[in-house]
């Protein structure tokens, strides 16, 4: 590499951060053209989501569903054993997902598209200006059409009284687990809180307390759903505590064992109930914040922080047009479906401005950001949704009817002989459209991208009714619903 001083190398598109949003910025705006990407990356490309959130934590999950619908089959639940999961073989499935932490394939992807991928921290330093600092020194790269900010955030392991000396595990160590703690104590009660202690409780963990600062689970989902997810975890015994906090924690002995193994011994924690735990590991939930530390946003004009985007994806606040962000960064859901839509328009937007194409038209504007957003919690049981809840659309001032109905209709009875779920649509009483709908119940996941074409495509209820399920399938649940408000 050359010194700071050295003439910057140009590129087109300069992107910062490998994740998916930044992966398919660059691949977008480069697609089918000479123009040329750097992909700037101080980790793994392909980020958060391949090794650490995503991939390891729902590998984690499908063996023990597999296990839980063949349990409840006749003709197989006998043959089944009784005891739970191979551990060692859901550990290894994980690895082979997550590559075992290694990004190789990403990298010959990124270059067999024609991305330069370069290794190293990247921060802006002024107007269209990225500095690189790697293993050999700082190099200065300038681009001639467009910086992308893909950096994503980091966890947020809060500064209470013993809690960071005690190196708890963040979701880095829980969906990269090699040991199995006996005594576990989850911080938090957002989806990673949710989904962690639903994956430790399957893998062998014998106590189990889920300490939540308000008083449910999962606040922003419907709050049927998020009920329905409390029963099961109390059932399976899990101690959840609501409207506690973390007082203290002390951890005598601390060990730097690296990412997934046990970090030293016992913890004594101390929680706002009065009460005092002793655990072998914790785990911390308890959100996350942007990754701009250093990212010389302040040489641009902006404060560190949150960013806000435009639905062009363009930073508000910099003028010219160059300066973009994508993914959890950008603060809007931080989803990876939603980073990769984001990075999809983002990178349209850049290769338009740079051939002198307009840039009108609904291709260039990420609008499903506004209300359109779907999600599926992996927990027992799933939870899938998009849209509004019915809260949220009152408080937007839309006038909503709710139709409800249990998931209780033959495909769902032969899916598996316990089947339990529920539906709720939310919709706009001004246009007849729907604007929410949840599903909560075994496999509903595959359910929700049907409402989100609906929602999407703005389909009047009437429409829909022509819109027929197959029979038997667990998609019977929309008939039901429509039924519900028949005259
Ligand atoms: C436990 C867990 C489970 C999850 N499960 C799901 C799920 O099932 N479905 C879902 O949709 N979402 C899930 N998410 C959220 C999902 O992981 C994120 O939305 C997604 O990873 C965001 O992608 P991104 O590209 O914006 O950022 P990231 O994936 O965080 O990638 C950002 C990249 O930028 C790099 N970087 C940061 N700063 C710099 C710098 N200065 N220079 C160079 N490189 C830098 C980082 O090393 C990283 O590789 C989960 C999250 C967690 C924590
Ligand atoms: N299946 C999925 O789609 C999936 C899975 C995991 C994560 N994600 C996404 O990743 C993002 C991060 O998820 P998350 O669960 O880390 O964050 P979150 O913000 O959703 O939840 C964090 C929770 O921690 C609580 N909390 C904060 N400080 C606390 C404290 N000091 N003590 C106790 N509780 C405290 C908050 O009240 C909140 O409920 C979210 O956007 C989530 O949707 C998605």
């Amino acid at each position: 590499m050359s010194g700071p001083t050295a003439a910057p190398d140009d590129y087109d598109v300069i992107v910062l951060g490998a994740g998916p949003a930044g992966e398919n910025a660059a691949q977008y705006a480069i697609a089918g053209s000479d123009r040329t990407a750097a992909l700037v990356e101080h980790e793994l490309v392909g980020g958060e989501c391949s090794y650490w959130a995503c991939m390891p934590s729902k590998a984690l999950l499908r063996p023990t569903q597999v296990l839980a619908t063949a349990r409840n089959m006749p003709g197989v639940a006998d043959k089944i054993s009784a005891h739970g999961v191979d551990v060692p073989a859901v550990f290894a499935r994980r690895d082979e997902f997550t590559h075992r932490r290694d990004d190789d394939s990403q990298v010959q992807w990124a270059r067999s598209v024609g991305i330069d991928v370069l290794r190293g921290t990247g921060a802006l330093a002024g107007p269209r200006t990225v500095t690189l600092t790697g293993a050999d020194g700082t190099r200065i790269l300038h681009a001639r059409h467009a910086v992308v900010l893909a950096t994503g955030t980091v966890p947020v392991v809060p500064d209470l009284p013993g809690l960071r000396a005690a190196r708890p595990w963040t979701s880095r160590d829980a969906t990269n687990l090699t040991e199995i703690p006996h005594r576990v104590l989850v911080v938090g009660g957002g989806v990673v809180a949710c989904e962690t202690a639903t994956w430790l409780r399957q893998l062998g963990v014998e106590e189990l307390t889920v300490s939540v600062r308000g008083d449910r689970l999962l606040p922003r989902v419907e709050p049927f759903a998020a009920q329905r997810v409390a029963d099961r975890m109390t059932h399976k015994g899990l101690d959840v505590r609501y409207g506690t906090e973390i007082r203290a924690v002390q951890r005598p002995e601390v060990d730097d064992t690296g990412v997934g193994r046990i970090h030293g011994g016992p913890a004594t924690v101390d929680l706002s109930d009065g009460s005092t735990l002793e655990v072998d590991e914790i785990v911390v939930a308890t959100g996350r914040r942007p990754a701009s530390d250093g990212l010389g946003l302040d040489t641009v004009g902006l404060p560190d922080g949150h960013l806000r985007v435009a639905d062009d994806l363009t930073v508000d606040g910099v003028d010219g047009q160059w300066l973009y962000a994508v993914g959890d960064l950008a603060g809007r859901a931080a989803l990876t479906h939603m980073g990769k839509y984001q990075a999809r328009v983002c990178g349209d937007v850049i290769a338009a401005r740079a051939e002198g194409r307009s840039t009108d038209g609904p291709r260039f504007r990420a609008s499903a950001d506004h209300g359109q957003v779907p999600q599926v919690i992996f927990t027992v049981p799933e939870i899938a949704a998009v849209g509004r809840t019915a809260e949220q659309a009152r408080t937007d001032g839309f006038d909503v009817a709710v139709l409800e109905a249990d998931i209780d209709v033959a495909g769902a009875a032969l899916a598996r002989d316990d089947y339990a779920g529920h539906a709720a649509l939310v919709v706009d009483r001004a246009t007849d459209t729907l604007i929410g709908a949840t599903f909560v119940g075994q496999e509903v996941a595959e359910l929700v991208h049907a409402a989100t074409i609906a929602l999407v495509g703005q389909v009047p209820l009437d429409l829909l009714w022509h819109a027929v399920p197959s029979y038997p399938t667990i998609s019977e649940v929309w008939l039901r619903l429509l039924e519900s408000r028949r005259p």
